[in-house]
């Protein structure tokens, strides 16, 4: 009898495997981090074998450890840290290069060389997004170009490449499969997101042969199955989805106009436009939310590089705090930041300054500014920069935000999500379940499968935790805020 959906989340720093019940609660959760490999000031890596064993493994765990057949999964969805980039070789299945992350730096001179030819206006109107580093097309580019051989290993056809969805879908069909679908795509830079097709020209500017992408799909959709011989038994992989747009569908934000922000490592707010597509004046990215029944649908997207990992680097890096919570309790023992200001742009700045040569600065330190304060100011950042995103929005989109469904891992932090209601002026509502990227994927698995009806069972299993509603004055907001502006203004340029 099938019981669960299984979920994989391979995020930017853990691979999970969660399995979901039919009343779309969570039964089991396995979680491994992988290594972060930084090669160069501004580069992020990841090993995509170390990824592939990770996820693997978590996947065994999550069955093991709760004595629960894998005879009883309906289906496994995927969804994925997105734009991070893997090439292999199809014969082979080893990777040509680490697979170069979302976050990486490494190919802002390349996207300096496609501004200079005047492609920018080309790039936003067919692909919904932004010349920046941050997306796939640039970091494929860099591989073919930098790696000895590859690029007529490439053009003899005999290398794939892959988002994170695609490179776990070859593996767990031992490579029959190499698909991917609309979301993933949709952040490739090579994706035409009007036609629904690869993009000859985007092609012919980042120079990738075609021969390498692969088959664009429905998110809920049998792509192929978990072969018999990893867990005994053959699993159906039927739903994926970029991790920032699971997160949406897990949100339940089937609705024009309906907007979720999701804290993980970097922070990512997205605005459900249903079949129009909005072009953004302001900074923010087209994209595709999700296709289902051949239908696609969009959104409107601000993504920020750096969210709750500003907190992983006062844990790692300066150490002042041993975990992650802590940093609500250092937070709450001051009544503000002391006019500390924390920019973290460690990756650059995303939506809406676009600035691949920002980096991370402290402003407005004093003999009285202690720990507290610049921990305060750390999760303070994280709210600022949604805020940053949130007028951006409502101009693109004529409509005004009442209130922000939330999730992802730093939502658990309470100093947070009180300051953001603040710094916002609206409600922010924080649902039961906090891991809606996975619940997403799971649902569109499950949809494709039978193992639920409709869309209907998404909206049925939304439940709210916590309402945090605003208690500031209009001037405390302004004021806090327009030292945020300034903050910003240092941070800017800087690798320049
Ligand atoms: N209580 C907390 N307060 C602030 N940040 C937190 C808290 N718990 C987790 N985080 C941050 O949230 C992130 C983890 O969230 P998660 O949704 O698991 O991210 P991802 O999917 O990107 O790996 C980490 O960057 C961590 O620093
Ligand atoms: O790993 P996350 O959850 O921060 O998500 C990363 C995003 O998909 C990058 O676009």
């Amino acid at each position: 009898m099938k019981k669960y959906v299984m979920a994989l989340d391979q995020g930017t720093t853990s691979c999970r495997a969660i399995l979901f019940n039919k009343d779309g609660k969570i039964i089991a959760v396995s979680q491994k981090e992988f290594t972060q490999i930084y090669p160069q000031a501004g580069w992020v890596e990841h090993n995509a074998i170390e990824i592939w064993n990770t996820q693997l493994s978590v996947m065994n765990s999550v069955l093991n450890d709760n004595n629960i057949p894998a005879e009883e999964i309906a289906a496994v969805g995927i969804t994925n840290q997105r734009e991070t980039a893997v090439v292999w070789d199809k014969t082979t299945g080893q990777p040509v290069y680490n697979a170069i992350v979302w976050q990486s730096r490494q190919t802002a001179e390349i996207c300096e060389e496609i501004k200079a030819n005047g492609h920018e206006e080309y790039i936003r109107a067919t692909t919904g997004l932004i010349v920046d580093a941050y997306f796939s097309g640039t970091k494929v580019k860099w591989i073919l170009d930098n790696v000895p051989n590859a690029r007529e290993k490439a053009e003899e056809g005999n290398l794939l490449f892959g988002t994170m969805d695609t490179w776990l879908i070859w593996n767990l069909t031992k490579g029959k499969e190499h698909v991917t679908e609309y979301s993933n795509a949709s952040r490739t830079l090579m994706y035409n997101i009007k036609e629904l097709k690869w993009d000859e020209k985007m092609l012919e500017i980042l120079t990738v042969p075609e021969t390498m992408l692969p088959k664009v799909k429905d998110s809920s959709f049998v792509y192929g199955e978990v072969d018999a011989s990893f867990f005994g038994t053959a699993i159906p992989i039927s739903g994926a989805a970029g991790d920032q747009q699971a997160a949406l569908f897990g949100q339940a934000c089937f609705q024009s106009g309906m907007v979720k922000n999701t804290y993980g490592t970097g922070c990512f707010m997205l605005m459900q436009t249903g079949e129009k597509l909005v072009s953004s004046k302001n900074g923010l990215l087209t994209t595709i939310a999700w296709g289902i029944d051949g239908k696609v649908e969009y959104a409107l997207e601000g993504s920020i590089f750096i969210g709750g990992a500003v907190i992983q680097w006062l844990r790692d890096e300066l150490k002042l705090i041993d975990n992650a919570k802590d940093s609500e309790y250092f937070a709450m023992q001051v009544k503000d930041s002391n006019g500390v200001y924390v920019v973290p742009a460690f990756a650059g700045l995303g939506a809406p300054y676009w600035d691949m040569y920002a980096r991370g600065t402290i402003v407005g330190l004093t003999r009285g500014a202690n720990k507290n304060h610049i921990v305060r100011a750390a999760l303070e950042a994280i709210a600022y920069q949604s805020k940053d995103l949130i007028g951006a929005m409502e101009a693109d989109s004529g409509i005004e935000l009442t209130s922000l469904k939330v999730d992802g891992g730093a939502v658990a932090n309470n100093f947070l999500m009180q300051f953001q209601s603040d710094i916002l002026g609206v409600p922010v509502h924080r649902p039961e379940v906090i891991e809606t990227t996975a619940l997403g994927a799971a649902y569109l698995a499950g949809l494709a499968v039978g193992f639920w009806d409709s869309k209907e069972a998404v909206v049925e299993s939304w439940a709210l935790n916590k309402e945090f509603t605003p208690n500031m004055n209009d001037a405390d907001r302004t004021m806090a805020y327009n030292g945020w502006k300034e903050a910003v203004k240092r941070s800017e340029s800087w690798e320049r």
